[in-house]
């Protein structure tokens, strides 16, 4: 099943627009997976484990991994997802964005050594730059266009020819880019007046929406300015609020994540209808 179609199946068998976001930041994490050589590995599958149920993908951030040299229990976090939950979209999240042939191998990363369903991928570059990953035709690419960040304004705003640069970048991608049905795009969900530009431009294309929980989005916003006629269309991230959810030390911290994963989702769904 092609990244769309998985993605459409786990809107509906979950009903759930929620991204559960994968960023372990080893300083954070709970004693006993501070004190384990696989602890990065070990959270996280408790993690995916609680949220499942109420999940249409699971985002790890590559970031995360790699500043520790845990590659390897990206790798290994990404087979147990795979195995374990193949219904549930997996995205990389990694922003990369180079020549074709050096896009080529982080295509070859995302797709064939962490089995991602998905990678999100930084369009500045142009074209010739994420071609190499529509080459892995079942797979998703996941453009950056409206980003969650204050910072996104300074480029991502520009005026060109009337319109603010993430305008030209949504219609290229819907027009252009997406001959294979198979790209979605980011935008943020602390910007929804944009969030809502870009939906007008795409038609039904999804989108990925980071920036509700830790970066203080507000989901009524998010969800009415980004949903689809079917009242679908998007994955809405986050990813702190639900993996530090434990606010005691030794409180159960699966539980607690699971607890405001469920918030999420059904803050969500409460704005899906039209
Ligand atoms: O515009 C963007 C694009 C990606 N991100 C990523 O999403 C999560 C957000 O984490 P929270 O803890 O829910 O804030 C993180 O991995 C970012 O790298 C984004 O925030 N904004």
């Amino acid at each position: 099943m092609n990244f769309i179609n998985k993605l459409n199946a786990a809107w509906t068998a979950n009903d759930s627009l929620l991204c559960v976001g994968l960023d372990p930041d080893m300083a954070k994490l709970p004693p006993q997976f501070q004190q384990d050589p696989n602890g990065i590995f070990n959270f996280c599958k408790e993690i995916i484990d609680a949220t499942a149920d109420l999940a249409c993908s699971f985002k790890p951030q590559i970031a995360y991994f790699a500043a520790l040299s845990a590659e390897r229990q990206l790798e290994d976090i990404c087979a147990y997802a795979r195995e374990n939950y193949p219904h549930i979209p997996l995205i990389l999240d990694a922003k990369r964005g180079d020549i074709g042939a050096t896009a080529r191998q982080y295509a070859r990363e995302a797709y064939d050594r962490y089995g991602a369903d998905a990678v999100t991928v930084n369009p500045y570059m142009g074209s010739d730059s994420v071609e190499p990953y529509m080459e892995w035709a079942d797979r998703g690419v996941i453009i950056l266009c409206r980003t969650s960040n204050a910072g996104g304004s300074d480029l991502q705003f520009l005026n060109v020819d009337g319109k603010p640069l993430y305008q030209h970048v949504a219609r290229l991608v819907a027009e252009k880019w997406n001959s294979n049905g198979q790209c979605a795009l980011v935008v943020g969900a602390t910007f929804p007046e944009e969030l809502a530009q870009v939906r007008a431009i795409i038609g039904d294309m999804p989108l990925l929406v980071p920036g509700v929980g830790a970066q203080g989005g507000d989901v009524e916003a998010t969800v009415k300015s980004g949903r689809t006629a079917n009242g679908a269309g998007m994955m809405i991230n986050s990813s702190r609020a639900i993996l530090y959810a434990a606010q005691q030390p030794g409180e159960d911290f699966a539980m607690a994540a699971r607890r405001v994963a469920l918030e999420t989702r059904d803050a969500i769904n409460a704005h899906r209808a039209g």
